[in-house]
């Protein structure tokens, strides 16, 4: 008998605070369904010269991510900035951390999703969200975008994509969700609480 609710695992990096944001929204989605928790977790930053450890804990924002709380998540949320029209280094070498996980196997079924945040419309959040949706397959996990029954899809002027929740930050990052980004991310994380509950049932009775 499990003591505590399962959880969705909000893993994101976030340098100047835009994915941030996006994260704690998607975590209050996530906990508009009764009977599941958003864990928010972040990476630290990596340098080229890696003889620096950061402090255990961060000075803001979410604490450090480790495997543990990967294996035992029921969902899971990937959120970076775009850099380069891919995911930053800091999540990207976290990831590449997981293999024991892999090998054995612990997020098949689980279902998973991405967010990021630009500084320009047309500066690759698609191929940003593409990216984090690659090693998830590796991984086996059920990936779930964003419906276009969540109609925002349609008339967004900003962020918001079907591969999944994005924001247009601007040039210094500093320009908070608009409404239709808010409303995206909220039903992406309220999705994934969903999914990820569905799917705890099913790998029950099957195991
Ligand atoms: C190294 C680097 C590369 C970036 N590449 C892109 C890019 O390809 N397209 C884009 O629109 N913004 C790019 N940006 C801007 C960030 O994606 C943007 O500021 C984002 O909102 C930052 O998120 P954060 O506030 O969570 O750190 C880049 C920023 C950095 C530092």
């Amino acid at each position: 008998m499990r003591d505590s609710l399962p959880y969705v695992l909000i893993l994101y990096y976030s340098r100047y605070g835009a994915t941030r944001s996006m994260a704690e929204q998607l975590a209050a989605g996530v906990e508009s369904c009764p009977g599941i928790e958003a864990r928010l977790r972040t990476v630290p930053p990596v340098s080229p010269t890696c003889e620096a450890v950061d402090p255990e804990i961060p000075a803001e924002g979410a604490v450090y991510a480790d495997l543990e709380d990967l294996r035992h998540c029921a969902g899971l949320a990937l959120g970076s900035p775009t850099r380069f029209g891919n995911m930053a280094a800091p999540l990207k070498y976290f990831i590449d951390s997981t293999s024991a996980l892999w090998l054995n196997g612990v997020l098949v079924d689980k279902p998973a999703t991405a967010f990021t945040s630009t500084s320009s419309l047309h500066g690759g959040q698609e191929t940003t969200l593409i990216s984090m949706l690659l090693p998830l397959l590796h991984h086996g996990m059920v990936y779930a975008g964003l419906p276009y029954s969540e109609t925002d899809l349609m008339t967004t002027t900003v962020g918001g994509t079907p591969y999944g929740a994005s924001h247009l930050a601007g040039q210094r990052s500093d320009q908070p969700l608009a409404d239709a980004e808010r409303r995206l991310v909220r039903a992406q994380g309220e999705r994934l609480g969903r999914l990820a509950l569905a799917l705890g049932h099913l790998r029950e009775k099957a195991s």
